[in-house]
């Protein structure tokens, strides 16, 4: 027995200093460079938070508009790559596709292996610039249709939507769709930003980062709880089920998806303008059942786990609006990891201009004094 106090989960555990992102989880409340997410949902775009993060400071017009250009210049991706995807076996996890396509993307960058903080925000333009590119053209093979070409008059959310539809969307979609993104750029030290900080930290290459974040990023206890949450819509049907759907989930003591924090103990304020947004959507075009659903859900959960700090969660209403988008539940996670590439290019590089190998450490609870025992000698 042991009286060594371990951190499960690694909760509180503080490892680093960062300028980036501040939550104070029992108020709800979430800022980047100080700035209340609200106000970046409101005022920014995915292209400028992306910049103020990885340079620490709010932008200038021309700063804003060089990044701009420069992401815009490297929306393309390598032919062999796109005929890679659409080699992929159908049917398969895009999160499976992407964490390959990205691993497969970093070949082809000439720079990969370069450290200097020159050459990590030429890399990290490229990652923000092509994921985009990657997850439209993995979403597309895996229906069969051929990737669309990135178009450089269009912004990076309406671009990706562009790619995905083969349409132009509206400015509303274009702009609903921005907001989604800069809601989910970047979240502290969640779990895929600690495994890209965990694997930067050997100093090891960014793809090879991107590469262990988004495996990260995949399960849904994480961003694929955006999916999970809209499994179980599909399996609710229909409002006047959900009480009572969730209520015998919670009976069993099974968890509901899209709900419970980490860090915050009241509401995640991503929900609230998610939601504020999904609400906007319902009262013009009517309730989507999905959206009627996660009101009743929300009201249960409510009734029964807030005494327990559990509230939604940014993966609760974030489906709806996506799929309000026409797009695929398969596809909500990859998005995620199309917003959330910045936050971790940001979160590495401010690591790395004071790195430490990474390495905790556990509580060896094993036996001792054991001897080796030759195979033919065991019981
Ligand atoms: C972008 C993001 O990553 S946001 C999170 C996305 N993930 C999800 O939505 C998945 C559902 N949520 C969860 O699994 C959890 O809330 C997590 C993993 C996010 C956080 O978990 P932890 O901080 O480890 O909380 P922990 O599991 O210790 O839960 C504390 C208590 O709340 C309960 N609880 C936590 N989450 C939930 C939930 N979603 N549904 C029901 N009960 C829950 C636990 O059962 C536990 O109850 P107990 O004290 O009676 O045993
Ligand atoms: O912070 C976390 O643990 C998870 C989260 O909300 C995010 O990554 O956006």
């Amino acid at each position: 027995m042991t009286t060594t106090a371990i951190a499960k989960g690694l909760e509180g555990v503080l490892f680093t200093e960062t300028k980036l992102t501040f939550i104070n989880g029992t108020e709800g409340i979430l800022t980047h460079l100080g700035i209340p997410i609200q106000e970046w949902a409101e005022n920014s775009t995915f292209e400028e938070l992306s910049l103020a993060l990885l340079s620490g400071k709010l932008p200038t017009t021309a700063e804003l508009e060089t990044f701009d250009a420069r992401l815009k210049a490297n929306r393309a991706v390598p032919q062999e790559l796109l005929e890679s995807i659409k080699s992929y076996p159908k049917g398969i996890n895009p999160m499976q596709a992407l964490r390959t396509a990205v691993s497969h993307l970093g070949l082809f960058d000439k720079q990969s292996e370069e450290t200097s903080a020159e050459a990590r925000m030429e890399i990290s333009v490229r990652m923000i610039a092509q994921m985009s590119t990657l997850i439209a053209a993995i979403n597309r093979a895996q229906q069969g249709l051929e990737p669309v070409a990135p178009r450089t008059d269009l912004t990076h959310a309406g671009n990706f939507l562009y790619m995905l539809k083969n349409e132009e969307p509206t400015p509303e979609q274009s702009k609903l769709f921005d907001i989604a993104l800069v809601l989910h750029v970047d979240h502290g030290m969640n779990a895929s930003t600690f495994t890209a900080i965990a694997t930067a930290s050997t100093l090891s290459d960014q793809y090879s980062t991107a590469v262990s974040a988004i495996g990260a990023l995949k399960g849904p206890l994480h961003g694929g709880a955006n999916e999970a949450v809209m499994d179980m819509l599909d399996e609710i049907g229909t409002p006047d089920r959900a009480a009572a759907f969730i209520t015998a989930k919670l009976d069993a003591k099974e968890k509901i998806m899209g709900v419970g924090h980490r860090v915050y103990k009241y509401f995640d304020p991503r929900s609230r303008v998610l939601r504020d947004y999904a609400a906007h959507v319902a009262e013009k075009e009517g309730k989507s059942h999905y959206y009627q659903i996660l009101e009743v859900i929300e009201k249960t959960v409510i009734d029964r786990l807030s005494s327990k700090g559990i509230y939604p969660n940014v993966d609760f209403y974030s489906g709806t609006v996506y799929s309000d988008l026409g797009i695929a539940k398969e596809y909500f996670t990859p998005i995620f990891a199309l917003a959330r590439i910045a936050g971790w290019c940001a979160s590495v590089n401010e690591y790395e201009r004071d790195n430490r190998l990474l390495r905790p450490d556990a509580v060896y609870s094993g036996a001792v004094d054991a001897h080796y025992v030759k195979i033919e000698d065991r019981k």
